[in-house]
């Protein structure tokens, strides 16, 4: 005989979803139906939704644990087809959940196990409670549970967030708060959009600003939106993607990260400092054709084509060239144009890495795994840049310690988090930079072959500015990017600018640019007379060839030194010394030194005051012995 089920009436929701189950062919007497992932589907589904599940981790997890943790509750986390990814929570409770399947791989749609709040969440795309009779079948009944659907910033289903207990009878703040957990991971989402720079929190009353009830727009460097929740979209009327935020919010959002207000609305805006903040969300379908790029210089067209060639095969590409020769960008480029442009490309800067945290870096670490940890643990840097780019600049700095420990991980592709047991499988594609000349590294014992061997699976060497075919035309491309209204370049300086030996090339054409174009507003030529003195004296004299610091020029300390690397070409355009090294050392460290301690340390303000990359200046307090 068969037992006709007391539909609820109570709410539309409910009843729909028994209909449903009624539907399905499931009986409210028998044991829920079970469709289990093996263990390699699981490990797929784990290494397809790792970065959700770590944001899962990182930002519902500690305000679970906080209010839920002793409450013989667990949190779990579904994808978009009902799969159960993971849980977490009291141990104890565990072998209760997974006596009614609530286990990890385990499907809850509700055509496997009726009314239930992962899979009821799913088909009614909304946060709903199932509290014990409201279960369709009966063996589920002596749970609580609590759902609510996360989605990506382009309103793609991800997968549910949901709370589940044993004996606490969930009400509506139960409902709240698993809806604010879903934000949470949202927002996060949101934040790692590819080219995510800043992140502008919106309100009518600054006590809502860090609300959770606030409109948050994230923006790309140039102020366009790359994404922004349905508040912000509220409050802005129906800004989109792509529209410029001055469009809205004025031209005063960005100007200091920080509060502001604009009309009836209360800003902060923060940048957002994101390791490689270009993250997969999607995996886009196919590549911009790379032959696309046009190079008018020779050496770099075939650096480009040969690149993009080993790009596509998984082979460790090793981009070589002088400091500033543009080498950062070039592999932006190359990110830009490649078939991962979806992926994240995740910079790490070798130089910068102390040995000991090579792995955590890298690998990351679980929470707690060692003192000073973050709480929340740490994906690694290779996991975030799964399906991307890894780049490993300025790789020639790496001290030895660190190397043998970068072998190490270069050569599994699997990645085990410092203090887990869990390993994660990563798809990267691994491109290394650096101004040195390796190979004359190895020959010193400065760097490892073995090491050198597996990230040269093909070089490229990009040319230096005074090398380049199209000098004219990037001083002209560089005199456009900075000149204040339209303006000429005197014949003169033009012929000077292009026969300069340019050390510090790219970065040194780029500052000279900025500076000069300043001095020259309002006039219709540019011409030596904006040149600052020293820049003047620099171009017109004789060349400053002075020994560098370590055989390594840069921009913008006002040292001119030869070319040190690969012995080539450029390097026996070397032009004499003309003045005194050591005075001239002396007065590059005093600058550094002044700098460095008028921006209490901060390198970052530090290298922009100085008009020179981070990492130059890392490798001048190295060499200062100002850092490790
Ligand atoms: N294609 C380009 N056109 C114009 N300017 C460029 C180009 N590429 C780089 N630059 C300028 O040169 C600067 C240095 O570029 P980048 O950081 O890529 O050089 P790099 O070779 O990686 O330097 P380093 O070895 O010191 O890290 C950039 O900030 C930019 O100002």
């Amino acid at each position: 005989m068969t037992v006709k089920p007391h539909l609820p009436s109570t709410q539309a929701w409910l009843a729909d979803s028994w209909q449903r189950s009624i539907g399905a062919g499931l009986s409210e007497y028998q044991s829920s139906r079970e469709l289990r992932l093996d263990a390699s589907e699981l490990k797929q589904k784990h290494e397809q939704y790792q970065m959700l599940i770590a944001l899962v981790q990182s930002h519902a997890l500690p305000l679970f644990n906080q209010l839920m943790a002793h409450s013989n509750s667990r949190l779990l986390l579904s994808d978009a087809d009902g799969y159960v990814l993971r849980h977490w929570g009291v141990s104890h409770y565990s072998t209760k959940l997974a006596d009614v399947a609530l286990d990890i791989g385990v499907n809850w749609l509700e055509q496997y196990k009726g009314t239930n709040a992962i899979g009821t969440a799913l088909t009614a795309k909304q946060a709903v409670s199932v509290v014990g009779e409201q279960h369709f079948i009966r063996q589920n009944r002596f749970m609580s549970c609590t759902a609510c659907p996360i989605f990506s910033p382009q309103g793609e289903m991800l997968g549910v967030i949901d709370i589940t207990s044993e004996q606490q009878r969930h009400t509506q703040q139960t409902l709240m708060l698993v809806s604010s957990l879903a934000q949470q991971v949202e927002t996060a989402l949101l934040c790692h959009l590819p080219d995510s720079h800043y992140r502008i929190d919106l309100a009518a009353q600054p006590n809502l600003l860090n609300s959770g009830w606030q409109g948050i727009v994230i923006a790309d460097r140039d102020g366009r939106i790359v994404g922004c929740n349905p508040m912000a979209k509220q409050l802005l009327n129906h800004a989109k993607v792509g529209d410029a935020v001055d469009q809205y919010l004025g031209g005063n959002w960005s100007r200091t990260c920080g509060f502001n207000r604009h009309l009836a609305l209360h800003l902060q805006t923060q940048a957002l400092n994101i390791p490689g903040a270009k993250r997969r969300v999607a995996m886009t379908d196919k590549a911009p054709n790379p032959l696309g790029v046009r190079f008018r210089d020779p050496l770099l067209e075939r650096a480009w084509l040969y690149a993009n060639k080993v790009i596509t095969k998984q082979i460790p590409l090793l981009v070589l060239g002088e400091t500033g020769v543009g080498k950062e960008q070039f592999v932006k480029k190359l990110h830009a144009r490649s078939a991962r442009r979806a992926g994240p490309l995740v910079a790490v800067n070798c130089a910068a890495l102390p040995a000991e945290l090579v792995e955590s870096e890298l690998f990351g670490y679980q929470a707690g795994a060692f003192t000073g940890a973050n709480r929340t643990g740490f994906i690694g840097k290779i996991r975030q840049a799964h399906g991307g780019f890894l780049f490993l600049d300025e790789i020639g700095e790496m001290p030895l310690a660190a190397q043998s420990r970068l072998l190490r991980v270069l050569q599994e592709r699997e990645v085990v988090p410092v203090g887990s047991n869990q390993s994660f499988k990563v798809d990267i594609q691994i491109i290394a930079a650096t101004h040195m000349d390796l190979e004359q590294q190895v020959a010193q014992g400065l760097f490892r072959q073995d090491l050198f061997y597996r990230l040269n699976g093909l070089q490229v060497c990009l040319p230096a500015l005074r090398e380049r075919q199209d000098i004219e035309r990037i001083i002209h491309k560089l005199h456009r990017k900075h000149r204040i209204a339209a303006q000429a370049i005197c014949p003169e300086l033009l012929g000077q600018l292009m026969q300069h030996h340019w050390p510090g090339n790219l970065r040194e054409l780029d500052n000279l640019m900025q500076v000069a174009c300043l001095m020259a507003e309002g006039d219709d030529t540019l011409s030596w007379q904006h040149l600052p003195d020293y820049l003047a004296a620099k171009l017109a004299g004789p060349a400053l060839e002075a020994e560098p610091l370590q055989g390594e020029p840069e921009a913008g300390l006002g040292q001119s030194p030869g070319s040190p690397l690969l012995g080539e070409s450029g390097a026996s355009r070397q032009r004499s010394a003309a003045v005194n090294s050591d005075s001239l050392n002396e007065a590059i460290y005093s600058n550094v030194l002044q700098a460095y301690q008028a921006c209490d340390g901060n390198v970052s303000q530090c290298a922009k005051r100085l008009g020179i990359s981070r990492n130059a200046l890392y490798r001048k307090l190295k060499l200062m012995g100002l850092k490790e």
